[in-house]
């Protein structure tokens, strides 16, 4: 069979963000810098290290100019650094850390964009232009995030025409990159390719990323389901970390481990040492006295144990 999948696969690990959002004890801003130097060594070359956005909603988050201080010293020139961004006011705050990537966070659900950012999917549109803007005149990158492309916690199934409708307003704002999330998990392949091909009316696939939370435990094979419609570039979390405050009851993102294990399997390149990502996966369970959610991961530490 002719191999029509990428041969190589972007991964961005997302755990020191999305994975640690939702912790209700603090993190120490040395435990998520270690965390980073960690993915970093075993090859990741883009990640989400942290979000800009008010700390009264998202208090784990409130160390975010100290950690891109912190990680100033020894910040790697080919790695892609990602800090989420939701207003000006946290371009601010970021711009004095000159991050690679902004990531703007939008979603398909109305109900979901006022529980997460508190305004409807066009004020967030309107909030994210200047955004867009003032990061691209200092060229950084900038990347759209759409939240609930196949389900909400609120309103249930999500209409692509939604995704379609908030891919195209990312891109005329002049995001270069639209990720396409299942916050809740609640995605099976062909709803994937749904909301991705509805995201195609406006977006060229290479444009296109997939953020597939493991709720159900459907992340892996829609990732396979959206790597055969030729998408290069998937977040992932290392452990499976992860969870967002306003989407009670998800879980965690695909693991990294588990991506790199399918995609290496299928011969497809990410350039990430597999072992040494397993220990840096085993380093933030540890801390957080958390069983590693990896599936990878646990076979291989059972493998060397037996
Ligand atoms: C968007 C806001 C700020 C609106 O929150 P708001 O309360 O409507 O904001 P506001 O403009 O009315 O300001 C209220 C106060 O917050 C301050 N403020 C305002 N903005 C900022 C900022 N950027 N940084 C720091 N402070 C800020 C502002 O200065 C003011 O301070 P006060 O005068 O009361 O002292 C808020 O709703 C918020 O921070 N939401 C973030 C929620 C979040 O981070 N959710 C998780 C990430 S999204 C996600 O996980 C999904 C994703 C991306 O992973 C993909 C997926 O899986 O779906």
């Amino acid at each position: 069979m002719k191999n029509a999948y990428p041969k190589h696969v972007t991964i961005v690990d997302v755990s020191p963000r999305d994975g640690l959002q939702n912790e209700s004890t603090t993190v120490p801003t040395e435990v998520k810098q270690a965390l980073i130097n960690d993915l970093i060594a075993a090859g990741v070359k883009k990640l989400e290290a942290t979000s800009f956005v008010s700390p009264k909603w998202v208090p784990q988050m409130g160390d975010n100019s100290a950690l891109l201080d912190a990680l100033a010293p020894t910040r790697q020139m080919e790695v892609c650094y990602s800090v989420l961004v939701p207003n000006m006011r946290g371009f601010e705050n970021a711009i004095l850390h000159r991050p690679d990537e902004i990531v703007i966070f939008g979603s398909a659900s109305e109900t979901f964009s006022q529980k997460n950012i508190n305004c409807s999917i066009d004020e967030s549109i309107e909030r994210f232009a200047p955004v867009a803007a003032a990061a691209k005149a200092q060229g950084i990158k900038v990347r759209g995030v759409i939240s609930c492309t196949v389900g909400c916690p609120y309103e249930g199934e999500i209409d692509p025409s939604q995704v379609a409708y908030v891919t195209k307003r990312l891109i005329e704002i002049g995001s270069e990159k639209i990720g396409i999330a299942d916050t809740i998990g609640v995605g099976t392949p062909l709803k994937v390719q749904r909301a991705l091909q509805a995201a195609l009316e406006y977006a060229d696939i290479s444009m296109l990323s997939g953020h597939f939370h493991d709720t159900y435990g459907q992340a892996l094979s829609n990732t396979l389901a959206a790597l055969q419609m030729g998408v290069s570039e998937f977040d992932t979390s290392v452990a499976g970390l992860g969870g967002c405050p306003y989407a009670k009851g998800a879980t965690g993102n695909v693991a990294t481990e588990d991506v790199v294990y399918m995609l290496h399997g299928m011969g497809i390149h990410t350039g990430i040492d597999l072992d040494k990502l397993v220990v840096a996966g085993e380093r933030i369970s540890a801390f957080l006295k958390r069983p590693n959610g990896s599936n990878v991961a646990r076979a291989i530490i059972n493998k060397r144990q037996s």
